[in-house]
């Protein structure tokens, strides 16, 4: 016997929703009836429980890149729930970064904001309502403001107050992961959380709460226990996901936080600005097959697997087994490689790869010898690489101290290796535009040693983000400056009249075109960040140039 009922008629139903596969029919008549109210709600994927990864997303039909899969408004949004010990805090309003012992207070509770009258600091769904217990505490601080608010522990707070608010909302927030197991007294992380964030909230706000509830005899806010604090605080730390467009927020999502993570990843997510209340909007990366899992990225694309394992393992308490971390390569880029030393002093011209990258205690072994490193022994010298990067990256290096470093790396390192892509992603960017190598200083062979660079690093970030949703920024400035480095090259040969002479003229310009091109179409989606938005212009302005300058040359790509 059929135990579903169609959604029109009520009648047993056994034709399933294609899409969503959550509601049935009795037949296409009445699904086709009843599609202008399901609408809204079919999506392309069910909710299944996977016994390694917990609850997942699966599609329910084949997706192409751009299709929308999920577009939905956060359950609960605040502050980056991270303690802030000197420098900007965001505002309670609308988490802008502001400094707080020059800026204007809330007149209710204290807190400083950005301006007295920010929308957010009325609104229930944002300040509004957490305005009212912090307002409890009747003293104010003139120093340590840093100390004394605590922009940190918002979201928390904001968190308990749906329970009474929003039910259903708290009910659905509770039911998420939070990896209690693994955050259990004595670890660094419950004594963190019950002193930063318990301790602060009890102390402050829950205390003169409590006796004003008892005076009432109005509960407003029933469960304020440690237990479900720190519950809270391990489903904001695995749940969450951070909007730094022009704020610092984290927001938590009814269903987008289902999606499990993948070193690559097939979704794209963009988030809507404050007036669309922060809606996200997820979208096929790549090529979604029925059946397969939807994904996106916890951590960081341009981490070497072992960071990028270890920060999961830390944060997200999982060890990912992803395509990209099982393979000793990372999909043919030899991003974490290095290069053989060989015995005695004597490079083999061999590789150093992990043995096992799903083992953190993996052997390193070389491609081409015998000889192999401890995992220590690799770490060590990566770490002190980076150490060395870091300094000199923050010291506003010029184009010879990143060059000279580049060299050094490169008797260790794979040209691709993390540590090398970071150096030549700021070089190509310095190329051209520094004092001693301006346009009309820089000599042509650094110009193709620039454009050469350029090309380099897009291989290999096409190869780690074959569906642009983490790296299109990076991808996006190597594009311009590769037609940048061209275009140079190209118009000094043209203004020294040798147009006919040099060989490869036009298949530079036609590499301007493209790249000009794919930079607009890698930046389709980031127009909601500062970033974004400011390179999107230039990438815009270079386009009108470039199209004016092939005009007064007379110049058309497709005839030549
Ligand atoms: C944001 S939640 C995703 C929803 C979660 N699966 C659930 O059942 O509620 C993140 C958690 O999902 C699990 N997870 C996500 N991606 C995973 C993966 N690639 N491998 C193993 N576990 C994963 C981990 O437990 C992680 O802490």
């Amino acid at each position: 016997m059929c135990d579903k009922v169609c959604a029109e008629c009520q009648e047993p139903a056994d034709l399933n929703c294609s899409g969503c596969r959550m509601v049935s029919y009795c037949g296409k008549e009445h699904q086709k009836k009843h599609w202008k109210q399901h609408k809204s709600l079919c999506r392309p994927f069910i909710i299944e429980q996977d016994e390694a990864i917990g609850k997942c997303l699966i599609a329910t039909r084949d997706l192409n890149p751009g299709d929308l899969i999920l577009t939905e408004h956060p359950i609960v949004s605040g502050p980056t729930p991270h303690m802030v010990e000197e420098g900007p805090v965001p505002c309670p309003g609308c988490y802008r970064l502001i400094v707080g012992e020059e800026s204007p207070r809330c007149p209710n509770c204290d807190f400083p904001v950005c301006d007295t009258r920010c929308p957010g600091l009325q609104d229930m769904e944002h300040h509004g309502h957490e305005c009212m217990i912090l307002a409890l505490r009747d003293i104010s601080a003139i120093n340590g403001l840093h100390d004394f608010y605590r922009q940190d522990t918002l979201l928390s707070l904001r968190c308990l107050l749906l329970q009474k608010r929003h039910p259903k909302k708290y009910a659905q927030l509770m039911d998420m992961e939070a990896h209690l197991e693994r955050r259990g007294k004595g670890t660094d992380v419950y004594n963190e959380v019950q002193d930063r964030i318990f301790n602060y909230l009890d102390d402050n706000f829950f205390r003169p709460l409590k006796c004003m509830e008892m005076k009432t005899g109005k509960s407003i806010l029933p469960d304020t226990s440690k237990e479900t604090i720190h519950k809270i605080c391990g489903i904001i730390d695995v749940n969450a996901l951070e909007i730094n467009q022009y704020s610092e927020m984290s927001v938590l999502y009814p269903t987008a936080y289902l999606m499990e993570h993948s070193c690559v990843p097939n979704t794209v997510h963009t988030f809507d600005l404050v007036s669309q209340g922060y809606k996200i909007n997820i979208r096929a990366a790549l090529p979604i097959k029925k059946g397969d899992h939807i994904s996106t990225m916890y951590t960081h694309a341009l981490w070497g697997t072992q960071g990028r394992r270890e920060h999961l393992r830390e944060t997200k308490y999982f060890s990912c087994s992803c395509k990209r971390c099982s393979d000793p390569s990372e999909l043919g880029t030899n991003f974490s490689s290095l290069l053989c030393m060989g015995s005695n002093e004597e490079p083999c011209g061999g590789l150093q790869s992990p043995i096992n990258p799903l083992d953190y205690n993996t052997e390193w072994a070389c491609n081409k010898c015998q000889i192999r490193l401890t995992n220590g022994e690799v770490s060590y010298l990566v770490n002190r690489i980076g150490e060395e990067v870091d300094n000199v990256q923050l010291s506003s290096p010029t184009v010879r101290e990143l060059d000279a470093l580049l060299t050094k790396m490169a008797t260790f390192l794979h040209p691709n290796h993390y540590h090398c892509y970071a150096v030549k992603h700021s070089l190509i960017q310095l190329y051209g535009y520094q004092q001693g190598y301006m346009p009309s200083q820089i000599t042509d062979e650094t110009l193709n040693r620039k454009a050469n660079m350029c090309r380099e690093l897009l291989e290999v970030t096409k190869k780690l983000d074959p569906g642009n949703s983490r790296l299109p920024l990076y991808s996006g400035v190597i594009l311009h400056e590769l037609h940048l480095a061209n275009m140079i090259l190209v118009k000094r040969k043209w203004d020294l009249g040798m147009k006919t002479r040099v060989k490869g003229m036009l298949a530079m310009l036609q590499e301007c075109n493209q790249s000009l091109a794919e930079a607009k179409e890698v930046l389709k989606n980031e127009f909601t960040t500062p970033a974004g938005e400011k390179l999107n212009k230039v990438i815009a302005t270079s386009t009108h140039e470039f199209n004016r300058w092939l005009e007064r040359n007379k110049i058309d790509l497709n005839k030549n």
